[in-house]
């Protein structure tokens, strides 16, 4: 039998890691790209200045009687931190780490008049994640074992940056671009718009996969007139173009959409409930589901049951180790993401730097599954990165 859990700790940290978007100045990642807030001109230039790194990574511990920890880093800083503490421990400690579906069962429910999506269900995730994490420690087992296994020897990656013509040289399958301009931009941002793709074709030739990340930016007639432009210049798929919460939108954008162009979203949807709704109302070709935000490994594997069921491939949004352990075993997730955190998107940087220890890397686009050989989600926390713990139950 296992041990028990004895305790659940919640940290939070500044600077890059989980919460990516934390970066430093000049970084490609904050340089001008489309959102929901971009109407108002003060909030175009930069995300950081309405607040997209505003939470800070989010750390879980989770130590067993015997002393061994897992952890799991997420997008939650110091208001997940209080749901950890005030409110998800008291499910878990005490309790076997094996318990892991009564547990998501609890945390869920006993905060869903107040959570189902957002901060709530990041911190449930992060929960989550460190729960399998102490899994696979305890057993000595990395987690893609604890999740049937590999499907395939290795994992390809699609690259996400503003340079996808530097991602084909480094060998990824493909180049995702964040979209630059939005409907506040008029016609001049979307001729803009296209004239990227269209100098990133020319430099990434014909057959290397490129998308545009457009980050809940567009309404659905920019994102339609976008798109059958796009289609000239090959795109692969758009994604994220509507608000999360406007299914009837991405239903008909799906339509509307150039033949064999596929639209995405999902990153910032939330449980079986949310992904249940963009399959069964058809908004999409590929979900998305970011594991530290949808609500774990524990909801992810229902999310992509249901996904398998229909045909549907999931993708998740990249979140380093916790994707990577999840894509390898599933047959309906045949590649996966990887965000370029290099300033430049210039060269590969481990997704969480610098708070994870031996954070694997593709090589060549690639990470085999033997990369993944080691117990839990095969890393540790930097003992340089400062921990601080602000809430204690
Ligand atoms: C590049 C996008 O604007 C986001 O920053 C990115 O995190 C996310 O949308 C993605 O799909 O990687
Ligand atoms: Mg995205």
């Amino acid at each position: 039998m296992l041990p028990k859990i004895k305790q659940v700790r919640a940290y939070v940290v500044r600077g890059g890691g989980a919460d990516y978007h934390d970066q430093g100045d000049g970084h490609w990642i904050d340089d001008h790209i489309a959102t929901p807030m971009a109407k108002y001109p003060e909030y175009r230039q930069s995300r950081q200045s309405f607040g997209i790194n505003v939470l800070g990574t989010l750390v879980v511990e989770i130590e067993a009687t015997d002393g061994t920890v897992g952890f799991a880093v997420t997008t939650g800083g110091e208001p997940a931190a209080y749901i950890v503490e005030k409110h998800l421990a008291r499910f878990l400690e005490g309790r076997s780490p094996t318990d892991y579906e009564k547990i998501w069962d609890q945390m869920y429910f006993g905060t869903q008049y107040y959570g189902r999506k957002g901060l709530v269900v990041n911190a449930i995730s992060g929960v989550d994640l460190a729960l399998w994490d102490l899994l696979g420690k305890l057993r000595q087992e990395p987690v893609y074992h604890l999740l049937g296994g590999a499907v395939r020897d290795e994992l390809s990656f699609y690259a996400t940056g503003a340079r996808p013509d530097l991602a084909k040289g480094m060998g990824f399958i493909g180049g995702k671009m964040p979209l630059h301009h939005g409907p506040a931009e008029g016609e001049e941002g979307l001729a803009k718009n296209i004239a990227e793709l269209a100098t990133m074709r020319e430099r990434c030739g014909d057959d290397f996969w490129l998308m545009f990340d457009c980050w809940m930016a567009l309404d659905l007639n920019y994102a339609t007139r976008l798109a059958h432009k796009a289609k000239d210049y090959g795109l692969k798929w758009i994604e994220e173009a509507l608000s999360p919460d406007d299914y009837w939108g991405y239903a008909a954008l799906k339509k509307a959409a150039p033949a064999g162009m596929l639209v995405t979203t999902g990153e910032h949807e939330a449980t079986r409930w949310g992904f249940r709704m963009l399959m069964e109302m058809e908004c999409c070709d590929i979900i998305q589901p970011d594991v530290g935000w949808c609500g774990g490994v524990t909801e992810l594997l229902k999310i992509s049951a249901m996904a398998d069921s229909r045909g549907v491939m999931v993708i998740p949004h990249g979140s380093s180790v916790y994707s990577y352990h999840f894509v390898i075993t599933r047959h309906n997730s045949p590649f996966a993401e990887f965000l370029m955190m290099a300033p430049k998107a210039d060269q590969v940087q481990p997704m969480f730097h610098p708070q994870l220890l031996d954070e694997p890397v593709p090589v060549n686009g690639r990470l085999k599954a033997t990369a993944l050989d080691k117990p839990g989600f095969g890393v540790e926390l930097n003992p340089a990165v400062t921990l601080h713990r602000p809430y204690t139950h």
